[in-house]
């Protein structure tokens, strides 16, 4: 395919998620499958294309003056790409199977546009009913933070000790570009591709040996900030496919025992082999049959008030993600937060459950907003008066980070250079 032709095809993509209000990988996934003729660097091509421009789209709809998926593009190739007015018109060509060429109009605006005048929510290209909760969470700062949450992110792994050392890794994988995170001990990472095509990890023999796993920094250093000690008896409440799982059992040097589980049971299912090929060998997966219900059947009946810490990674809306998952910011709506917020209540008032005395709670989340982070960590403690706030263990090598009350901390793309997690630590007294 021309470069012209891939942009063309991206428009059509956006126009089909705009329309249809479809995730951006199943609109991807079928314009595959309806054009075989498409090699493997089209498809990864244009979905670059698609996401970086909707890590853009409110300040590049502002820059063009119109909410098409044409001018999304257009105002991304400007913004995000750095193209200037002939280069874009050699794409907009009209020609072949590339997109018409620009109207006078759109001629002006790129070349003259710019985003001086743009509210907040279009400078950080975020949507507007998230203003009051951002300014909460980041006063004057809030635009920088989320512009930031706007770039790509680059690939980040964590080798995993149980296998093999960090230095072992960097080695293997140095034809990669790959140089050693700036704050995780055993973090490893790539740079954002710039075409936005990363290499392809799962071939590598050091992955499928279980040498290292795929692990954002911020993921990495919010395992590290739960304080999981070797021996302790540990539950990972809302473990899913298991990213925090791993790092947990090579953070406790496979002693010690963690109970794995979810509210789906369906979720945990690639955990098993995951384990298998880190050769973690403390971890008990405890399933629910169907889905947990606090009415139903408990998996971790037996183990009510006797662990060292529980773990609660919870589900949350997953703002701070937004760098890797930029279709998301999109489709969140108020709603489906007022939702999460029921589910943490629901994970932690479960979590507390589970404590012994002096025992502690980890409150994840990857998410920005103050109401699933400090707001929800302030309405557990009026609601349970036998914990307390606990301090966090010190983030490794000093990594900067936003201080919450009670000695909660915020990793955000800008101050860490992580995507963006919560970290809270509660104490039963
Ligand atoms: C952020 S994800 C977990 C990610 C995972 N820990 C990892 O590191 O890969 C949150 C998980 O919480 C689960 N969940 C939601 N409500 C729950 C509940 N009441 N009890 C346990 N798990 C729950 C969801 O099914 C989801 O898998």
């Amino acid at each position: 395919m021309t470069p012209g032709a891939r942009i063309a095809a991206a428009v059509e993509v956006l126009d089909d998620i705009a329309e249809r209000r479809r995730p951006a990988p199943d609109a991807l996934k079928d314009w595959g499958l309806k054009r075989r003729f498409a090699g493997a660097k089209d498809r990864a091509a244009i979905a670059s294309l698609v996401y970086d421009t909707l890590r853009r789209k409110a300040s590049a709809q502002w820059l063009m003056g119109a909410q098409t998926p044409r001018a999304s593009v257009l105002g991304m190739l400007r913004l995000d790409r750095g193209l200037d007015l002939a280069a874009t018109e050699a794409l907009f060509s009209g020609e072949g199977h590339a997109p018409p060429s620009l109207t006078g109009e759109e001629r002006e605006r790129f070349a003259h546009a710019s985003l001086d005048a743009a509210p907040p929510e279009v400078a950080g290209d975020y949507p507007d009913w998230l203003t009051p909760a951002l300014a909460q969470a980041f006063g004057p700062d809030a635009v920088a933070e989320l512009a930031a949450l706007a770039a790509r992110a680059p690939i980040d792994l964590r080798a995993n000790t149980l296998k093999a050392t960090h230095a072992e890794v960097l080695a293997d994988l140095m034809h990669l570009g790959i140089a050693a995170a700036p704050y995780a001990p055993e973090g490893l990472r790539i740079p954002a591709p710039r075409d936005g095509r990363g290499p392809s990890l799962q071939g590598e023999e050091g992955f499928i040996k279980g040498r290292f796993e795929v692990q954002d920094e911020g993921s990495q250093l919010a395992t590290l900030l739960t304080g999981a000690r070797p021996g302790e008896q540990v539950v990972d409440l809302c473990a899913g496919a298991g990213g925090k799982t791993l790092a947990l059992a090579a953070q406790m040097e496979n002693s010690g025992q963690i109970y794995a589980t979810d509210i789906d049971g369906r979720r945990l299912a690639p955990l098993y082999a995951r384990l298998e090929r880190a050769g973690a060998r403390n971890v008990q997966v405890r399933a629910p049959k169907g889905r947990w219900r606090p009415d139903g059947p408990d998996p971790l009946a037996d183990l009510a008030g006797g662990i060292d810490l529980v773990v609660v990674d919870a589900p949350c809306t997953g703002t701070g993600t937004w760098r890797r998952n930029p279709d998301a910011k999109w489709r969140l709506r108020p709603g489906s937060l007022t939702e999460r917020l029921r589910d943490q209540e629901v994970v932690l008032d479960r979590a507390a459950a589970l404590v012994k005395p002096g025992g502690r709670i980890a409150y994840i989340t990857c998410s920005l907003l103050p109401q699933e982070n400090e707001e929800q960590i302030a309405s557990f403690l009026a609601r349970h008066e036998d914990f307390s706030p606990a301090p966090l263990p010190p983030l490794p090598g000093g990594a900067p980070h936003l201080a919450r009350p009670g000695g909660a901390v915020q990793l955000t793309p800008r101050t860490t250079g992580t995507d963006g997690f919560f970290v809270a630590a509660l104490v039963r007294r």
